[in-house]
């Protein structure tokens, strides 16, 4: 048995709660051992623009009127630490939240990069989000500034924020990418002369990364530089990047997969090219493959099918095109057997989660094995357990619970304390919620998820937060979401609704359109409902979410 972990005090939240980190000898291990290099965001990007200046760090195709721009290395250090001087002259400082809900612009490098050098922490919104999610995040964080793009997809951020703006007492500064600011304040309007940051403690969070999550409320996660640069390097040197590699950054951003699996920020570790894709089909990023000569990329299960049957009749050339990652989801067998003659390049894939583990197939694995496995963690040090539901280890080749401890997998979620002692084992293992199975090579399958979520093509939604919106209509008396097959998607959503006998009787429709009201996610919004008298009960009495799933599956 282990201490319990160190407190790390989290100022912006009231209470004494502190968010556990690593137990000192765990640390002082991962420092010993080569994993924990002392190394902030701040220095990497350094090293690499003194290493390095001329070498194109990041492209994207957001210049005036769609053109194409190119950032070296010394511009994107130069214009973080520019940046950062312009936030310091607006008094946002070290331990200061920022919510960044940018889509794939190369401002979402200087911005994150400008935080970092402050000690400002980034909490990373998806482009997806609306009020519900966006306002929570700024209350629960405290957040003092929201950096947003004036219009993105049709939809205006502005308006967005202007709601947001109303309800969130301690927000303060709206920053806005774009041509059009409206009534806030342009992020170019921001930059000032550098003035000398001291560097960051590497121990320190650097930044709130968004959970998948299975609660009412999404929970956030801490990551340090320590921690999180090591997940970088390792998935570097896996993915097998250099300073020729170039990146396509196909998913949201900030997402966990396409920041750091490996990712844009894996990329700059290792000297590349990070080519930011505006939007996800095949008729955008395929001549983005093409023109920039992208050799890697990340995408979910669903968007690789699409690419895989658009890719034979493209008249683009692909052929830079060397390794694709799947991830975020189950990659059904038949589609990744049809990846390398379709797009001519070799899968891996990729079974993460922002809260740390990330497994990867190796590119040297036999292809048996990368159709069939979700690969093995980046770390010698990364300790998986697979349990039954007493926590006793199971078996190698058992199907069980996924547990997991190691450098670079936080020890609790920010100011979190009741979910704290349910997702965390007493000697720090995270409680996944994935079932999985090993295989005596030591590759992950995973099998299945015991969390109360949807994963919808990669998107996770919390049941249980879908729920509360649906409960929050006068004519729902209750409700439960579940997940049920999608041929495309995987899995999609699907809530079953009791109506409050003796209200106005609503419809799927309204009840639909009443949750998007509301301020949440489209994603998120139930794809399916279901009115029923009554749900399924166990032997116990409790709602059988088994048996609704069950019935959606044979609907
Ligand atoms: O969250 C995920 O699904 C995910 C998938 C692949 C790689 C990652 O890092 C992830 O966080």
């Amino acid at each position: 048995m282990t201490a319990p972990a160190p407190a790390r005090p989290d100022a912006a939240v009231p209470g004494p709660y502190t968010t556990p980190t690593w137990p000192a000898e765990f640390a002082e291990r991962y420092r010993a051992a080569g994993w924990w290099e002392g190394v902030t965001f701040g220095t990497m990007l350094r090293t690499r623009a003194e290493a390095h200046p001329d070498r194109v760090a990041v492209v994207d195709r957001a210049g005036p009127g769609g053109t194409r721009r190119a950032w070296t290395y010394a511009e994107l250090d130069l214009r973080a630490d520019r940046l950062a001087a312009g936030l310091a002259a607006r008094g946002i400082g070290a331990g200061d939240k920022v919510v960044v809900q940018l889509p794939n612009v190369a401002e979402f490098l200087e911005v994150v990069f400008a935080l970092f050098r402050l000690g400002a922490l980034p909490v990373f919104a998806l482009p997806a989000h609306r009020e519900s999610e966006i306002s929570y995040f700024c209350s629960f964080t405290g957040a003092v500034a929201y950096v947003i793009p004036d219009v993105h997809g049709g939809f205006d951020h502005r308006a967005l924020a202007t709601t947001v703006l109303a309800r969130s007492p301690e927000l303060r500064h709206v920053f806005v990418v774009g041509e059009d600011a409206g009534a806030f304040e342009a992020l170019a309007d921001v930059p000032a002369e550098p003035a000398d940051l001291p560097d960051r403690d590497p121990s320190e969070t650097a930044f709130l990364q968004l959970s998948g999550g299975s609660t009412g409320v999404p929970k956030l996660i801490p990551r340090t530089h320590d921690d999180y640069v090591y997940s970088l390097r390792g998935s570097a040197e896996i993915c097998a990047l250099d300073e020729d590699s170039v990146y396509l950054c196909v998913l949201p951003a900030a997402h966990n997969f396409p920041l750091s699996s490996p990712g844009s920020l894996g990329t700059l570790y290792a000297g590349g090219r990070v080519v930011m894709c505006p939007q996800p089909a095949p008729d955008v990023a395929f001549p983005l493959i093409q023109d920039e000569g992208v050799t890697i990329t990340g995408l979910v299960p669903p968007l690789a099918l699409a690419w895989i049957d658009a890719a034979p009749g493209s008249a683009y050339d692909l052929s830079a095109l060397d390794v694709l990652l799947v991830g975020g989801a189950k990659l059904a067998d038949e589609a990744a057997r049809r990846v390398r003659r379709a797009l001519g390049c070799t899968l891996q894939q990729v079974f993460g989660m922002a809260e740390g583990l990330v497994c990867y197939t190796r590119l040297d694995d036999d292809p048996e094995t990368v159709v069939t496995t979700q690969g093995r963690p980046i770390s010698p040090d990364d300790e998986i357990r697979v349990v039954d539901d007493e926590d006793e280890d199971l078996p190698v080749g058992t199907t069980g619970h996924l547990l997991t401890r190691g450098p670079y997998t936080i020890r609790g979620y920010w100011n979190a304390p009741e979910h704290n002692a349910r997702a965390f084992t007493e000697d720090g293992f995270y409680r996944t919620g994935d079932l999985v199975r090993l295989t005596p090579s030591g590759h992950l399958v995973v099998e299945g998820r015991a969390k109360d979520q949807i994963n919808r093509g990669g998107e996770k939604i919390a049941a249980e937060e879908v729920e509360n919106h649906l409960l929050a209509h006068p004519s729902v008396h209750d409700a439960n979401v579940v997940a049920e097959p999608d041929p495309y998607l995987g899995e999609r959503s699907c809530a079953y609704v009791i109506r409050r006998p003796g209200t106005e009787e609503v419809g799927a429709l309204a009840l639909k359109r009443f949750v998007r009201e509301r301020g949440l996610a489209a994603y998120k919004v139930p794809d399916r409902i279901v009115f029923v008298d009554a749900f399924p009960t166990t032997g116990v009495g409790k709602i059988s979410k088994k048996d609704l799933r069950a019935e959606g599956a044979n609907a």
